[in-house]
């Protein structure tokens, strides 16, 4: 049994059960000094000294303390170095011609890079942690299956921005989302132009290059910027929506409209404090995964569209600084429903 499959077992068990286990394992399971251990991932000593916190899915808080360890801490150092080596293959790829594909339509862009930098994560992943599934966009445009399962789950979208990249506009993203149980874990964005990582821990907080991100506090719509994308459905129905909205929202009125044409960057900037809310009907749950733990671990909150619960696979997203916000937002919205990501071919 894998040391994942291992820990979900484990967090089937009561809390009680549970803490008796973690007890023996630490008088009896240890590793000598650089050796492997049969439970914990690699350099468990050193990370379970840095980041000491629950272990895996909501039933296991309980009884949990910070003599447990932090088992997937290697999985998001990991995806850290990745996301850094793909940005040095975007910024390459920016010295070169690109040559564009197009994908669902003639505004739906792709690039060989795309595809090169979701294979580098995908292989290094497959590598390192043979068990964990995968939903990448480009697997997912070559007829992989999008579902998001109770397993370890790497959610890839290798460059969010892809139109941006293709112009040099200069926000472009490698976005990694970690869920388990499916529950957003960790985050990893990296806007390689402009060198940020942003990176977030369930539980743990937001950061940019390492300092802590804190949403805004401004509660007054008429005092805020709001994100969004106009997206590339040429639908008239959809255009429509998407344009009685803007007007509703700019004539509130708002401070401002702004999208930097990722949907991880324009989350980053909510995370960051600098816009109050980001919406779009459209996005993918690539595009969104990390940003939405990035949002809420800074202090923001997720919704759907219509005010309910947010939903990675239904392709609608707000993402605010506060519930206040989100749903002034919300009541400006003209939504519509797009096939979900998840929707059976
Ligand atoms: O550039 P991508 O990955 O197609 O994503 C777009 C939205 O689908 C920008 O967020
Ligand atoms: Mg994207």
């Amino acid at each position: 049994m894998d040391v994942e499959n291992a820990v979900l077992e484990l967090c089937s068990l009561p809390a009680q059960v549970l803490w008796s286990f973690v007890c023996v394992y630490r008088t009896t399971c240890r590793s000598p000094p650089g050796g492997g251990s049969t439970l914990l991932l690699d350099n468990e000593e050193e990370e379970t000294r840095k980041y000491a916190e629950p272990l895996i899915g909501s039933d296991c808080r309980q009884g949990s303390t910070s003599e447990m360890a932090d088992l997937w801490q290697n999985a998001m150092d990991h995806a850290v170095a990745l996301a850094r080596r793909a940005g040095e293959v975007v910024r390459e790829a920016l010295q070169d011609d690109r040559k564009v594909m197009t994908k669902s339509c003639s505004v739906d862009l792709v690039t060989q890079t795309d595809q090169k930098v979701e294979q580098l994560i995908i292989q290094s992943v497959k590598e390192k942690f043979p068990t964990h599934s995968f939903i990448g966009e480009e697997s997912v445009a070559a007829g992989e299956a999008c579902v998001l399962t109770d397993c370890p789950t790497w959610i890839v979208d290798p460059i969010d921005g892809t139109t941006n990249f293709v112009h040099a506009f200069p926000f472009v993203a490698v976005s990694i989302g970690f869920s388990v149980n499916r529950q957003m874990e960790f985050a990893v964005v990296y806007s390689c132009l402009e060198d940020k990582m942003y990176t977030a821990r369930r539980g743990k907080g937001a950061f940019c290059n390492g300092e802590p991100l804190q949403v805004s506090g401004q509660e007054d719509i008429k005092q805020s910027i709001i994100s969004t994308e106009f997206g590339s459905s040429r639908d008239p129905e959809a255009v429509e929506k998407i344009f009685l909205s803007l007007r509703s929202i700019l004539c509130i009125p708002v401070h401002g409209v702004r999208g930097a044409g990722t949907a991880a960057i324009n989350m980053c900037h909510v995370a960051s404090g600098c816009v109050e809310a980001y919406y779009e009907v459209g996005i993918h749950v690539w595009d969104v995964a990390a940003g939405s733990l990035l949002v809420s671990e800074a202090g923001g909150v997720l919704m759907d569209v219509d005010g309910g619960a947010a939903d990675l696979m239904s392709r609608r997203i707000v993402a605010a600084n506060s519930r206040t916000i989100a749903e002034r937002l919300v009541s400006e919205i003209h939504s519509f429903s797009p096939l979900r990501d998840d929707a059976t071919p």
